[in-house]
């Protein structure tokens, strides 16, 4: 993996921002991965910005989110589709049609899985996938134990996943306990993978990531296995690295 070092969450934003507008750049019809959480808000802030500014155009892009709640009701503002509408979808010339996330909602939830990873791959496959990291190492929502060979399915939030996502939620027993999630194989799957990294308290995940023996019992060193993984990590994430 190809770790850069950026100087704060405002570079590590910049730099993520570029990548993407790169694949842009070089291929149209790019197929993105996305994802939700506190880290990628500032890359979509700036993807925002370079399309406002008229520099970058999401007219042929495509986007697949890794992930996104069971239960909630399709107009709930915590939804991941409500979380792409307000910091990406609303604001750039993306078309919806081409807008996609996991259907929370699905009254056959296997039926759905199997829906959304056909339509990945008659997309032709993600070519840059952005990630972020759990503090338990999940990737989307792969919680530990995960199969390295698992497509779209769904999961048992981790308690500490709970815990963690609370903090968007008035009273936590309202964060869902399932979700939809691309599996390791489906991130696996794409050409490049890009994974975002921010904060002190990352900073153990982190080196999880990197340094662990790739094991499910740690979702993220299943990105040891692929040859085109780049992570923007900030300083505070990165302290103590290589220590
Ligand atoms: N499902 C999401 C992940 O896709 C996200 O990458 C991760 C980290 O989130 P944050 O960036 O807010 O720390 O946890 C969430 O639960």
């Amino acid at each position: 993996m190809d770790v850069q070092i950026c100087k704060n969450y405002e570079d590590l934003s910049t730099k993520a921002c570029a990548r993407v507008a790169a694949w842009i750049a070089e291929k149209e019809n790019s197929v993105l991965g996305l994802a939700t959480g506190s880290t990628p808000e500032g890359m979509y802030e700036k993807l925002v910005e370079q399309h406002q500014k008229g520099e970058l155009s999401f007219r042929q892009v495509s986007t697949f989110n890794l992930d996104e709640y069971i239960g909630l009701p399709a107009d709930h503002p915590l939804t991941y589709r409500a979380y792409m509408n307000d910091h990406l979808f609303s604001k750039v010339d993306l078309l919806a049609a081409n807008t996609h996330l996991p259907d929370g909602q699905a009254t056959d939830l296997m039926a759905e899985c199997a829906r959304y990873e056909a339509l990945l791959q008659e997309a032709g496959g993600v070519d840059l996938q952005v990630l972020g990291l759990g503090h338990n190492g999940h990737i989307g929502f792969n919680e530990p134990e995960t199969p390295f060979s698992s497509a779209t399915h769904v999961v048992d939030l981790d308690v500490k996943t709970r815990e963690a996502n609370a903090r968007f939620f008035d009273n936590k027993n309202d964060v869902p306990k399932k979700a939809i999630t691309m599996g390791i194989e489906t991130i696996l799957a794409a050409r490049e993978i890009l994974v975002l990294v921010s904060g002190a308290d990352k900073a153990e995940a982190l080196r999880g990531m990197l340094y662990r023996e790739s094991t499910p019992a740690f979702p993220a060193t299943a990105l040891q296995q692929h040859p085109n993984v780049t992570v923007l990590a900030d300083e505070q994430a990165a302290n103590g690295l290589s220590g």
